[in-house]
């Protein structure tokens, strides 16, 4: 079963990223074939972080979001979640089947031997990913442990301070050049954040986002990126155009936000942004 492709994505001759353009979804379409995401929680009491990403998932288009985790913490996600599936984690990730077209882990997750050890089980499943936060973290004394399994349709979405632990040999003065190193290190599409946001894959790819806003230095902001990325990676997007697609959009949403934006407002947002990325029907 094939997604349709639910964006265009634009990137200008001098590697500026655009507003994407949004597709209608075929008539025929239905949940599945909008594409089905998986969102990994973290434990009991930090379970904030995966529920925003999930959020952004859905609202960006993925037909289904599922998150999944232990029991305690699905009890919490339930009491703030209806439209998102919960779903217990099991040691061998059987839940990870072959309609999931797309995983994300690492906010809120924690910094453990168990959030390694999920990301190697995904790495196996072969599922598109996107690595953020406590999964970049996790393995900040292996890394190569890491790259060793990576691939270009994997999304690795560190802030500075999680790159500098990843790629502590990489100087981060040049940021473009930091994220294109990383890329080419690590075999995977590194979306490096900050205000101007990077995104480099290892074939040597590079685009930028400029249109963004400080108001979105908020916590939990990075955390919908991951939604958004993951979201459009399961909407059968590349790794490499998804990350370009998904940091647009974010950068919209703080530009529509402005003062007093919270992440949780940034993801009721997201359907204004779309809206206004909508290609009058063609779909
Ligand atoms: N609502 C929630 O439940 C939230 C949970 N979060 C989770 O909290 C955990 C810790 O995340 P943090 O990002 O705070 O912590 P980190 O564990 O990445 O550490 C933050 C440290 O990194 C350094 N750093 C360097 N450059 C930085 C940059 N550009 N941005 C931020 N820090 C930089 C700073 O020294 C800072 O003390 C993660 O699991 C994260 O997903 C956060 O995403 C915030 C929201
Ligand atoms: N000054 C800024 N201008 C524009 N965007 C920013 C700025 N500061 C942070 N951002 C964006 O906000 C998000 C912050 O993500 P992150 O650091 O992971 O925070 P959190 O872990 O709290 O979610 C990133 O997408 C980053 O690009």
């Amino acid at each position: 079963m094939l997604c349709s492709m639910s964006f265009l994505c634009t990137i200008s001759d001098e590697r500026v990223i655009e507003r994407p353009v949004l597709l209608v979804p075929p008539a025929d379409t239905h949940k599945y074939a909008r594409g089905s995401a998986m969102v990994f929680s973290g434990p009991a009491l930090h379970t904030g972080a995966s529920r925003l990403t999930a959020q952004a998932a859905l609202a960006v288009g993925a037909g289904l979001v599922t998150l999944v985790g232990e029991r305690d913490a699905l009890h919490e996600h339930a009491a703030h979640v209806t439209a998102i599936m919960l779903r217990e984690e099991d040691a061998h990730l059987a839940i990870v089947d072959e309609r999931v077209r797309a995983a994300a882990i690492g906010p809120g997750a924690g910094v453990s031997s168990h959030t390694r050890d999920t990301v190697m089980h995904l790495l196996k499943k072969g599922v598109p990913l996107l690595l953020d936060a406590d999964a970049l973290t996790s393995f900040e004394n292996c890394p190569a442990k890491l790259f060793e399994h990576l691939h270009d349709q994997i999304v690795l979405t560190p802030h500075e301070g999680e790159f500098a632990r990843l790629f502590p040999a990489i100087d981060l003065a040049d940021r473009r050049t930091a994220a294109r190193l990383a890329a080419e290190v690590s075999g995977a599409v590194v979306l490096l954040k900050g205000p101007e946001t990077v995104v480099a894959a290892p074939d040597g790819r590079l685009a930028v986002n400029r249109h963004a806003s400080p108001w979105l230095a908020t916590a939990g902001s990075g955390d919908v990126l991951t939604g958004l990325v993951c979201g459009t990676l399961a909407q059968g997007h590349t790794a490499f155009e998804a990350a370009c697609i998904a940091c647009w959009l974010h950068g919209d949403i703080g530009v529509q936000g402005g003062p007093g934006l919270t992440a949780d407002h940034m993801v009721g947002l997201i359907p204004l942004v779309l809206a206004e990325c909508l290609s009058e029907g063609k779909g």
